[in-house]
């Protein structure tokens, strides 16, 4: 599969500019790049500005229209879905960053255009330019015998609701060729993109005003569109099936803050974080495995819902996707866009052999992660400081001195430039592997690049050189030698900690299959004992009462034990089965309790505090064994 990531920009709302909240993220649009410039405080009170640059295929400052976002990301998939394949177009980000702006478009979330612009035209969401382009293309003589259907459903609390019929739940399936299914999912053939927008209007209200999802607002389920090619099927007549020939799938993310934000609400609300969290964690999965080649037997579609959901739309030679990864612009929402970024760069970090679906070259191989060596390893970089800067792209400028040594120096322009020259070094040595690689990237792209960079860290700089709220710190980290490490760390551990989570659940679902078999395997077993019983007794009885019968017995006994011998082998094969899984969601939950995982008590039952060190060794043993787990390819077999 390949995969495409872009990061999409929103302008400062009105609302963030009546605050003078400031605008600390910076993408490069003509490499990429996004550069989060974010004020810190350090212990000694000395403020500074920490810029990390990110790298992604492309990047979309807050001017860019929604068609701009569309050309590149997904006219690209209608012809693979005319040439039967399938696309899928993900929209990522926390809540308000404008993913349903760019999906649905500008009047769909009640904007005017955005920021000064006034006009709607270009602000047309994903959904319409592609139905546009459907069925611009259906036009052509040899696709005019296709007809469009559009479904469109929500996953929310691990359920799939039909939103064009009344929130129906619906069931996913796979059949038994294990392509997956949607029995009772209604599909509704279409002719015009404003068919296709009407249909989304009215499931956008059905979602909102449904009676079962008085708390299931937009933010908190996935909503998903499949937009399809069909063909009639080989049989006519009443009932007859159409047959699928190519599919467009946009899946407007819930808020990815909500996974993370599961401390502060109530047990539903935390319970709805804990299932975003497992279905956003398992997607990033499901799309590294795919995207490093892994074999479909160790895809962990079984993951989540939206994983299992989304299975087909990922197999297969054609299947292309791209993720829009959108994020606010304003410091206020600075670590919520960290996060995001940091999603969408682990979502690609691992490169792949093929290309992107867009139309850029991307023959450079950058890695999408901070410029360079993973942030997670590389210590921070201070300039003009004693530390060592490292070849990470993570870069710390003061912004005072108060009660600051020689060792960090006032901020100046040269500790800018040199800062500006640091990243421009990075960039023009990934420039120039990119055209050495004979991409078409060359020095007036980099030249582009460098002075887009140059100008995004002068005029960030200036900005944030004025005190936030007030002057006061309020809202500011304290920095900690060791903050990075730690944060990644905890990431880290919170992300295993919800796969540990989902591969509970699902050695508890494996376990209760095998107890399902093991019972029915066993009763089956007992009504045939009784009916060979019955048979034996007869045999027996006619065998002596006339010796003449007695080839004829032995015959039948030999086929009678071998039955037997069969059904006895069958039924302890479940039973080791079941052992089997059992033994999987002991060993699970022991090293649970023993580990101090999520809700787990230290010795004299005070709870362990969560980003306490002792709760963080706590997680590594369950970590540890979660591996351990992981390594047992049972669930499969035990399937
Ligand atoms: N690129 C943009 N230009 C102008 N306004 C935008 C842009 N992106 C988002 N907005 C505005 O920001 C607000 C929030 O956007 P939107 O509703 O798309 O967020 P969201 O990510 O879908 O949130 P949720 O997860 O809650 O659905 C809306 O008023 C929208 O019009």
């Amino acid at each position: 599969m390949r995969i495409r990531v872009v990061v999409r920009k929103r302008p400062l709302s009105k609302k963030e500019s009546q605050v003078q909240d400031v605008d600390v993220i910076q993408p490069i649009p003509i490499h990429g790049h996004v550069i989060v410039h974010q004020p810190k405080t350090r212990v000694d009170l000395t403020r500074e500005v920490e810029t990390s640059n990110f790298a992604f295929d492309n990047s979309f400052d807050a001017d860019s229209f929604n068609r701009d976002i569309y050309e590149s990301t997904t006219s690209n998939l209608i012809p693979t879905m005319f040439n039967g394949g399938r696309g899928s177009v993900f929209a990522y980000g926390q809540t308000g960053s404008g993913k349903t702006f760019t999906m649905m478009g500008a009047e769909m979330t009640g904007n005017r255009g955005g920021q000064g612009r006034g006009v709607l035209d270009g602000n047309e969401g994903l959904y319409y330019l592609a139905a546009r382009d459907v069925f611009q293309t259906r036009q052509q003589e040899e696709f005019k015998h296709f007809i469009v259907t559009v479904s469109l459903f929500e996953i929310y609390g691990g359920k799939l609701y039909d939103l064009l019929n009344a929130r129906k739940v619906v069931k996913c399936l796979e059949d038994a060729k294990q392509k997956v299914c949607f029995p009772g999912l209604s599909e509704h053939v279409v002719n015009s993109e404003d068919d296709v927008m009407s249909l989304i209007q009215s499931g956008g209200n059905n979602r909102s005003t449904g009676t079962t999802s008085a708390n299931a607002d937009s933010s908190r389920s996935h909503a998903i569109l499949l937009m399809s090619l069909k063909v009639p099927g080989r049989r006519r007549g009443p009932g007859a099936k159409m047959q699928e020939h190519g599919r467009l799938t946009f899946i407007d993310l819930a808020g990815s803050e909500r996974g993370a934000d599961t401390s502060k609400c109530d047990r539903q609300t935390r319970l709805e974080g804990a299932e975003i969290n497992t279905s956003l964690l398992a997607l990033k999965e499901v799309i590294r495995a795919l995207a490093t080649g892994g074999t479909m037997q160790h895809i962990p579609f079984r993951g989540s819902k939206l994983t299992q959901v989304l299975k087909d739309s990922f197999v297969g030679v054609d299947a292309r996707s791209v993720m829009i990864a959108c994020v606010a612009p304003n410091f206020s929402n600075c670590e919520h866009t960290i996060n995001t970024l940091r999603y969408a760069d682990r979502v690609k970090e691992k490169e792949f052999k093929a290309g992107g679906v867009g139309d850029e070259p991307r023959g450079d191989k950058r890695r999408s992660s901070y410029d360079g060596d993973r942030p997670t390893t590389a210590p921070a970089q201070v300039y003009g400081g004693g530390r060592k800067a490292s070849a990470g792209g993570l870069v710390r400028r003061s912004l005072d001195g108060v009660g600051r040594a020689q060792e960090d120096p006032q901020p100046n322009p040269s500790n800018n430039a040199a800062a500006a020259s640091k990243i421009r070094a990075s960039l023009r040595r990934r420039s120039t592997a990119h055209a050495s690689r004979g991409s078409n990237s060359g020095p007036e792209l980099e030249r582009k690049a460098s002075s887009g960079l140059d100008a995004a860290i002068e005029k960030n700089f200036h900005k944030l050189l004025e005190p936030v709220n007030n002057g006061s710190n309020g809202g500011e980290e304290y920095f900690d030698p060791d903050e990075d490490t730690d944060d990644e760390e905890e990431e880290r551990m919170r992300e295993r900690e919800a796969r540990t989570e989902a591969l509970a659940a699902k050695a508890r679902e494996d376990m209760s299959k095998a107890a399902a078999d093991l019972i029915s395997s066993h009763r089956n077993a007992m009504t045939s004992m009784l009916g060979m019983v019955k048979k034996e007794m007869n045999m027996v009885n006619k065998t002596d009462a006339d010796r003449d019968n007695l080839e004829q017995y032995i015959d039948e006994l030999d086929a009678l034990q071998e039955r037997k011998v069969d059904m006895l082998g069958a039924m302890k094969q479940s039973l080791k089965k079941f052992k089997a899984a059992r033994e999987i969601v002991r060993k699970g939950s022991s090293s649970n309790g023993n580990g101090g995982g999520k809700g787990s008590r230290g010795s004299k039952g005070k709870p362990l505090a969560g980003g306490g060190k002792m709760a963080r060794m706590g997680r590594r043993a369950t970590v540890d064994h979660l591996r351990d787990l992981e390594d047992v390819d049972d669930f499969e077999d035990l399937r």
